[in-house]
């Protein structure tokens, strides 16, 4: 766990708990008799800290007990001999605060510093909110703790956090330093003894203003900061006791469970499990050498990006010409503004657009190991360039249609290869976004799931498998928030009172403002095309589709043209066409109102808690039927889709793990409440699973036993 390696006077106590050193009882407890050994021996003349690979990714999340991580770096600080850390990797937490407890730092150009407790729900309470401070001053404390970013190496040396930024060999460097620095005297090398350089209020009050705004609804940056700005005024060992007392606010928030459910089910939801077995585990992926693209618009220009910034070469397909030329201008821009933002080189982005083919038609598709058609949504447009594609492609290409909600039997269906069909669901934009839900088909094989996980984490997404219905997870249980919002509408709020209480509840934005961002004659266009293919006329006086309640409060708006941002008006009026500053607005509540009446509706005022209960639980309720169904395998996958590709607040973990921490009884009760009152809308009847789980009180991790269990009677 800890290598200790004497060598001419020095002491390398070197980490070695795979995969990212985390601080685990046993490594800690190493830690500590290395340095009571090397302080006890009159060889050793200085110490230092290193990890094999990287440094020390911090506590080890699944293990807390003692010692402490505060009191090895207490141990580290107070140690007579010279401690040097040598930083490769990362220090993260834990390994940034026993870093910074050394007497000195040498560190790898590529090495990484945070506090990254944040996003976990915590505090670095092992004295990293009192050192800190000392170390970097309090405006540059107050910037880096609350937000659990990591910083490069060039920045830490700039912020005094690093003495010495090498490229070679840290810890041969940091050997050699710490025998130079023999028998000298450590007083002002001790963090906790120095002041506090700029301790102003000002800082405290930006500080916090970011904190909520970039960490909306999560207590740990609050609180980090008071503790942080309290300890500049009061010596350190004070400061501590805040710390210390503050950190069990955090850790018995709530937050902390939620938020450390969130980190594992990240790293859980690639692993995937089909209903006949096959897993990551048991099939493996063939790597993708080579892709191609079709559609060169917003999705398969985003598709592109997302490839060539993995290095996979690219050909781009369309049909026409002009259309080509369009997405190939709009993807160079988005790398021009990458590189005047410095985010990457020029050279850089010469070697991504060296990797960049274009072609008209797709006669040129004969050596490609992929094709990812993304075209809009348009099932008879898709099949026939399924059937083209299967025609013209090697038969072991796979094809994946790129689609939020489209049927991929029927796409599959125009082929004679369905086993290498499958969905690709990207979020916009595609190449920043990191969801990418895999689609299987009935017919797609494991080989197929497998090699589309394998390039999800390649192009640098959370790749999460997941079954074939229409909406799949995410857009299926989203499409349920989205009609009680407009039903709640007719019903008596007001566009601001919904998305006031989803935004309360930590989304960014509300439905009507989410809406108006992307364009209500979107929604309406959908809502036309489905009555249609259930050949219905809509009329003004229609309230339901297929004997479901139906809202065309959308459809009254466009066509008085008011579209959302971009004509101005929707649910909001932005005073121009393209404006971002929603106001409430007097017309479009006349508009609200007009269409109650000539629809007979009554107007009420809706609580704040019906608002709450009517956006959030059909769409967990459908979670739950989506679970049941088999279309996610766990709940994980669930709350990561919904966490990654719709800002659900991370500090609840996740639609499921919310539900289970208000407890499933009472929300199995309150679908039923529900449900009595509105029958026209089958999201309300309660999920067979939900009722099962509420009655047997079954822990979340067993979950899909209770579904699978069910499934087979
Ligand atoms: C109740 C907790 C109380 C703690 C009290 C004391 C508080 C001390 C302060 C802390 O130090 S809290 C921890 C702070 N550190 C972190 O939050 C770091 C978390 N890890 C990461 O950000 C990343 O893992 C990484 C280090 C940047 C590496 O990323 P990479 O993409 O290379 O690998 P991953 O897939 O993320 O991780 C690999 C593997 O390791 C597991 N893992 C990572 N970090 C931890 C950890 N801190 N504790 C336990 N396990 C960890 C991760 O789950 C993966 O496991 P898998 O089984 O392979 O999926």
């Amino acid at each position: 766990m800890v290598d200790y390696i004497a060598r001419d006077g020095v002491a390398l106590l070197q980490v070695n708990n795979p995969p990212v050193n985390a601080l685990s009882h046993h490594v800690r407890v190493a830690i500590e008799e290395g340095l009571k050994k090397a302080g006890q021996d009159p060889r050793i003349k200085s110490i230092v800290i290193s990890g094999k690979g990287s440094f020390i990714a911090g506590a080890d999340i699944k293990d807390v007990s003692k010692p402490t991580i505060l009191e090895l770096c207490d141990l580290i600080e107070s140690s007579g001999k010279p401690v040097v850390a040598a930083i490769k990797g990362f220090a993260l937490g834990g390994g940034h605060e026993i870093a910074i407890s050394c007497h000195y730092r040498i560190a790898h150009e590529k090495s990484k510093f945070g506090f990254p407790e944040v996003d976990i729900g915590i505090l670095p309470a092992a004295g990293g909110t009192q050192r800190f401070p000392r170390l970097v001053g309090l405006e540059a404390a107050l910037d880096l703790i609350p937000s659990g970013r990591h910083i490069g190496a060039a920045q830490a040396f700039k912020l005094g956090i690093v003495d010495k930024v090498v490229r070679g060999d840290a810890v041969e460097e940091a050997v050699k330093f710490a025998k130079s620095i023999a028998g000298e005297p450590l007083v002002d090398r001790r963090t906790s003894q120095r002041p506090v350089m700029g301790a102003e209020n000002a800082f405290l009050a930006a500080a916090v203003k970011l904190a909520m705004k970039k960490k909306k609804g999560m207590i740990a940056p609050i609180v980090c900061l008071s503790v942080s700005f309290m300890g500049s005024l009061l010596p350190f060992e004070q400061g501590i006791q805040v710390e210390a007392a503050e950190a069990v606010v955090v850790f018995t928030s709530g937050q902390m469970g939620a938020l450390q459910y969130a980190f594992f089910a990240q790293r859980a939801a690639p692993k995937w499990l089909l209903p006949c077995g096959a897993s990551f585990k048991t099939v493996k992926g063939r790597p993708i050498r080579n892709a191609a693209v079709i559609g060169a618009g917003t999705m398969g220009t985003g598709i592109t990006m997302a490839m060539l910034n993995a290095g996979i070469p690219v050909t781009l397909v369309e049909q026409d010409r002009k259309f080509l030329d369009k997405g190939v201008s709009l993807l160079k821009l988005l790398y021009a503004g990458s590189v005047s933002l410095r985010k990457i080189t020029q050279d850089q982005c010469d070697a991504i657009l060296s990797k960049l083919n274009t072609a008209v038609g797709y006669k040129s598709l004969t050596n490609v190991d992929l094709v990812i058609e993304a075209v809009y949504e348009n099932m008879a447009l898709k099949k026939q360039i399924f059937a083209e594609l299967d025609r013209i492609c090697p038969p072991e290409t796979f094809l994946w249609t790129n689609t939020s909600a489209l049927d991929i039997d029927e796409i599959a269906s125009a082929t004679r290869r369905p086993d290498k069909v499958l969905g690709t669901h990207f979020f916009v934009p595609a190449y920043h976004m990191k969801l990418l839900e895999n689609v299987r088909g009935k017919l797609t094989s494991a080989e197929t799931v497998a090699s589309a996980q394998m390039f999800g984490t390649r192009i640098g997404k959370i790749p999460v498998v997941v079954g074939n219905c229409h909406g799949f997870v995410g857009n299926r249980m989203l499409h349920k928030y989205v009609y009680e919002a407009d039903f709640l509408i007719e019903e008596g709020c007001w566009p601001e009172d919904v998305d006031m209480v989803a935004e309360n509840f930590g989304l960014p934005l509300g439905p009507f403002k989410v809406r108006d961002l992307s364009g209500l004659d979107i929604r309406v266009r959908g809502l036309l095309e489905q009555a249609k293919a259930a050949g219905i006329e809509i009329n003004p006086a229609t309230r339901f589709l297929n004997g479901e309640r139906i809202s065309l409060l959308s459809k009254s708006l466009v066509d008085k043209g008011h579209c959302g941002r971009k004509t101005g008006r929707g649910f909001y009026n932005y005073g121009k066409p393209g404006g971002k500053i929603p106001l409430n607005d007097r017309f479009i509540k006349d508009v609200i109102v007009e269409y109650c009446a000539e629809r007979g509706i009554e107007r009420r005022k809706v609580a704040y808690q019906e608002i709450e209960e009517r956006l959030f639980l059909p769409l967990i309720n459908e979670g739950f039927k989506i679970l049941e169904e088999g279309i996610a395998s766990k709940p994980e996958d669930i709350d990561t889709i919904w966490l990654l590709g719709y800002a659900w607040p991370r500090h609840t973990g996740g639609p499921m793990y919310y539900a289970n921490m208000v407890g499933l009884d009472k929300i199995y009760n309150r679908i039923c409440h529900y449900n009595e009152l509105h029958k026209h809308s089958a999201h309300w009847q309660p999920s067979l699973l939900l009722k099962k789980l509420a009655a047997s009180k079954t822990p979340m991790k067993d979950w899909m036993e209770v579904a699978q269990a069910s499934s087979k009677l």
